[in-house]
This record gives C-alpha cells, sequence and structure tokens, in this order.
C-alpha cells in the first residue's frame, strides 16, 4: 500500500459484465476477462480481490481460471485477497483453512475472507493457518449491504452490537503486532457513520464503492480516525471501463487518486 497505493480492486466477473465487454457468458469469456484484468492491474495496485463465486459458477474450470489468475496476479507482486466469505463450524474451517491458506494449495492467497457470524470462535483453523503462512484473514464485521444491519447491529447479552463484539475479538488477535496485525475487519463504505469503535489495529477493507454508491469521499465520515488503515475496495465501478487494459488502468489511477485526497485532506488525520 505504501508503494502502490491503498486500492483494492475486485475482480468480479459478473455476467453483465462479460457482456458489456463483448464477450459471452462462457468458460473463455470468463478466462479472457480474469487475463486481462490481471494484466492491466497486479503490476499497480495493491490489492487485487476476486470474488470467487463467479468463479465457481463455471464448476471445477471455473475454479482453475481462478487458481491462474491467483498465480499470477501474485507473481506480479499484487497482494490477492480471496473473497470467499468462508465460515463453518471449526473442523469444516480447517478444510477452507487448507484450501486459502495453506502455501501448498493452488488457492492459497494472501489472505481470505470469513464470516465470524457462526461464532469468532469457530474462525480459529483459518486464524492459526494465517499465522503459519504469513497471510491474513479478513472478517466481516459490518458489511455494506443495507441487510447486513439486522444481524450484524443486534445488541449482545453484553449490551455491545454483535458487529462491535467481533471487532473486539479483531482486535485481541491484533494486539501486539507491530505496524497492524493480520487480521483485518470487512466494514462498507456505503454505512455513514460505522458507530462503532474500529480501532482494532488492522486494515479494513472498504468495499462498497463504486456500484454501490459510495465515495472515496465517504471514507472519512465512516472511518473517521481509522481512516488511515482503510483498504478501499471497488469491483464494477473499475471493471466496466474494460476491455481496454488502458482504460482500466486509468479508472483505477482515478479512485487511488481520490482516496489519497479524502485521506490526506480528513479531519481526524490531518
Ligand atoms: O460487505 C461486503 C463484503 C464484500 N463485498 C464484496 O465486494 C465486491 C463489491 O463489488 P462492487 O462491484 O464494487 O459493488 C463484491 O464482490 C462483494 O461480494 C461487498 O460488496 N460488501
Amino acid at each position: 500500500m505504501d508503494t502502490r497505493g491503498p486500492l483494492c480492486v475486485g475482480i468480479d466477473p459478473h455476467g453483465s459484465l462479460l457482456t458489456a465487454w463483448g464477450l459471452g457468458d462462457d468458460l473463455a469469456s470468463l478466462e479472457r476477462f480474469t487475463r486481462t484484468t490481471v494484466e492491466a492491474l497486479a503490476d499497480r495496485v495493491a490489492v487485487l480481490k476476486p470474488q470467487s463465486a463467479f468463479f465457481e459458477r463455471f464448476g471445477s474450470r471455473g475454479v482453475a481460471v481462478l487458481e491462474k489468475a491467483v498465480e499470477e496476479a501474485r507473481a506480479a507482486g499484487a497482494l490477492v485477497l480471496m473473497d470467499a466469505k468462508r465460515g463453518d463450524i471449526g473442523s469444516t474451517m480447517e478444510a477452507y483453512a487448507q484450501t486459502y491458506l495453506d502455501k501448498d494449495s493452488p488457492l492459497f492467497s494472501d489472505a481470505v475472507t470469513v464470516s465470524p457470524y457462526l461464532g469468532f470462535g469457530s474462525l480459529r483453523p483459518a486464524l492459526d493457518a494465517a499465522a503459519v503462512s504469513g497471510a491474513g484473514v479478513f472478517v466481516l464485521a459490518l458489511t455494506s449491504n443495507p441487510e447486513g444491519a439486522e444481524v450484524q447491529r443486534v445488541t449482545a447479552a453484553d449490551g455491545r452490537p454483535l458487529a462491535q463484539v467481533m471487532l473486539d475479538h479483531i482486535a485481541a488477535e491484533n494486539r501486539g503486532a507491530p505496524v497492524l496485525g493480520s487480521v483485518g475487519a470487512v466494514v462498507g463504505a456505503t454505512l455513514g457513520d460505522a458507530g462503532v469503535d474500529l480501532a482494532v489495529h488492522g486494515p479494513l477493507l472498504a468495499p462498497g464503492i463504486g456500484a454501490q454508491g459510495a465515495t472515496p469521499a465517504d471514507l472519512p465520515g465512516v472511518f473517521g480516525a481509522a481512516v488511515g488503515n482503510v483498504v478501499p475496495s471497488v469491483s464494477r465501478g473499475v471493471l466496466r471501463h474494460g476491455p481496454g487494459v488502458a482504460a482500466l488502468r486509468e479508472a483505477a489511477e482515478r479512485f487511488t487518486a481520490e482516496v489519497r485526497t479524502a485521506v490526506a485532506t480528513a479531519p481526524d488525520t490531518r
């Protein structure tokens, strides 16, 4: 992030985007879309975030495209954050951890998104595997979709909003880490004011910029004093500029510049 800027660009091959790029909704088009996006951005943005669902819908061949994208993006110097949002009982989390966080796996990624809403403790295998591999985990706290609030804002038995319970767990995982810890939180850029304590001492992934309506200028309002730890994430807002490599790069550069301005002029970080 220091050298490339903070932006995370999502690789979300929606059927509608494949069509907009003049491609079909088929495996060859998925491969072309993904290869173009990696070629355009992996040597310049800090993080690429493939959305696993859009690859899984093509079955094992789609997953093979995803594996290649992970390998090529990492080889070009981007961190790969696998947006898989896995969450299950601990014994099954163990298998997910092997899939995304074991260095010998073809899907090994620098980090993976996980859901703590089966209980934060159920994530332990992923947290442990990430620590062993020098990788990271991004835990859903307050998601960018409006429906998330009915679960995430619920008051827990001790009076804290459920999302705050998760954020406090994340902070505990990161305690003592130099600079920032490797357990991040997902907090939507769409929230207006997060209304929770975001001092988790880890990176804060902020999806929702672009197609979901948030802009870089919204980040200081949502994240306050924590805005310097934000990894803003855009998928369709960049991808819609394809299939041209130059246009994809320009779109990513524009978002990066807007984020830098928003962070530099944020009242709490000046
Ligand atoms: O709270 C969340 C967590 C993850 N996402 C994912 O990010 C991208 C957003 O895509 P856009 O095209 O920029 O809207 C997508 O893969 C989501 O699954 C999120 O939006 N919100």
